[in-house]
């Protein structure tokens, strides 16, 4: 794999086209602004979102879909979950044929309810061995600072994943590949929602056993929601499972988690929006999704569940607590 576009210039997207450009790929970097595409191409930085981070020479980065798809042997989506639909059926006419479609967007589509390798599939119109996913443990910031990290690329075509993990082995970042989509999929969505709970629990002021009850069972109502939708149960316990989890639940790089944290020192979900300045915290959508999809599958997800009541339906994050604490007694494997 030679040439690769990252649409999307934000966090992620940055980071990675930057680890595929020092893995010796030939990069352009799609961005949605033209002054973010021109000031990478005349400092080599994104001052946005990594305003530490020099990007190497060979990421090109264009304001120019067109431009950024031509020739592209693989193009990944490096958009919110929400927009990702309409991104890419913008971009359909221009998309390479057989290219690899990478998605590393961490969600489920709200009224859909699917996950976003069948979004790519739907609007892209390619078999589903043509769609590959990113999911990890990758804080971008970490990662553009070339701190060590391993991640996961999902694709039931085992050869593409082989392909793509080439394409993004650096000395800091090391890639495996995973046949099962549909767990690393849900395992990067669900733990958005999970850190959301971690952060309201600091913002309470609670200490880590209270952080390692949340993660913890959050990791068991992911897994349930997993094995409804036919995913492999041992994902969970990898890299897309419990390596992100920990990641976000615990750093305060994490959008989700700082989020939640606001919410439970008080503030209003507008108020922590504000403060997110139009980064995305995933699971504030996402919590209402997958506790959609999961009454669909009738499988109990109580912290997704209290995440979306405190989201949009105006709980207090501290009767949360009381909640998920005065449920039903239960054997913990149930
Ligand atoms: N930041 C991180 O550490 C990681 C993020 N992710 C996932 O990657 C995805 C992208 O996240 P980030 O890059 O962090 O987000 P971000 O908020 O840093 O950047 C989002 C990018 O999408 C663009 N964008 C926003 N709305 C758009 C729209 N309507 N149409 C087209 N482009 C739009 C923005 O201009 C920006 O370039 C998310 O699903 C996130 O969960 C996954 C792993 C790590
Ligand atoms: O997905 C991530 C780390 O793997 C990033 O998490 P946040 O979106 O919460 O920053």
């Amino acid at each position: 794999m030679e040439r690769v576009a990252v649409m999307g210039a934000g966090s992620w997207g940055t980071a990675f086209a930057k680890v595929l450009a020092d893995a010796g790929t030939d990069v352009v970097l799609w961005a949605r602004r033209a002054e973010v595409a021109d000031e990478i191409t005349r400092s080599r930085v994104n001052s946005g979102y990594l305003p530490s981070t020099v990007l190497p020479a060979n990421l090109v980065a264009t304001h120019d879909p067109e431009k950024a798809l031509d020739g592209a042997q693989a193009v990944v989506l490096g958009v919110p979950s929400q927009t990702l639909r309409v991104n890419l059926a913008e971009w359909k006419p221009l998309l390479p044929a057989g290219a690899t479609l990478v998605s590393l967007a961490k969600g489920v589509e709200l009224g859909t309810l699917k996950r976003m390798s069948e979004v790519v599939r739907e609007v892209a119109d390619v078999p589903e061995d043509q769609v590959a996913v990113v999911s990890g443990p990758n804080l971008a910031k970490e990662i553009a600072a070339e701190q060590p990290t391993a991640t996961v690329i999902a694709c039931t075509d085992h050869d593409r994943a082989v392909d793509l993990q080439h394409a993004c082995s650096t000395s800091y970042f090391r890639p495996y590949t995973n046949v099962d989509v549909v767990g690393c999929e849900l395992g990067g969505a669900c733990k958005n929602v999970i850190a959301l709970a971690c952060g309201m629990a600091a913002g309470l002021g609670f200490g880590d056993n209270t952080m390692a009850s949340i993660i913890t069972r959050g990791l068991a109502e992911t897994a349930r929601l997993g094995a409804a939708l036919g995913a492999d149960p041992l994902t969970f316990a990898g890299l897309a499972g419990l390596g992100d989890l920990v990641a976000t639940c615990a750093s305060p790089l994490s959008r989700n988690r700082t989020f939640g944290e606001r919410l439970g020192r008080g503030e209003t979900v507008a108020q922590a929006q504000e403060a997110a300045h139009g980064q995305v915290a995933e699971g504030v959508k996402s919590c209402s999704s997958i506790r959609e999809l999961a009454a669909r599958l009738g499988v109990d997800m109580p912290i997704t569940d209290g995440v979306h009541r405190v989201c949009h339906e105006g709980l207090d994050p501290r009767l949360l607590t009381a909640a998920l604490l005065e449920r039903e007694r239960k054997a913990e494997r149930q």
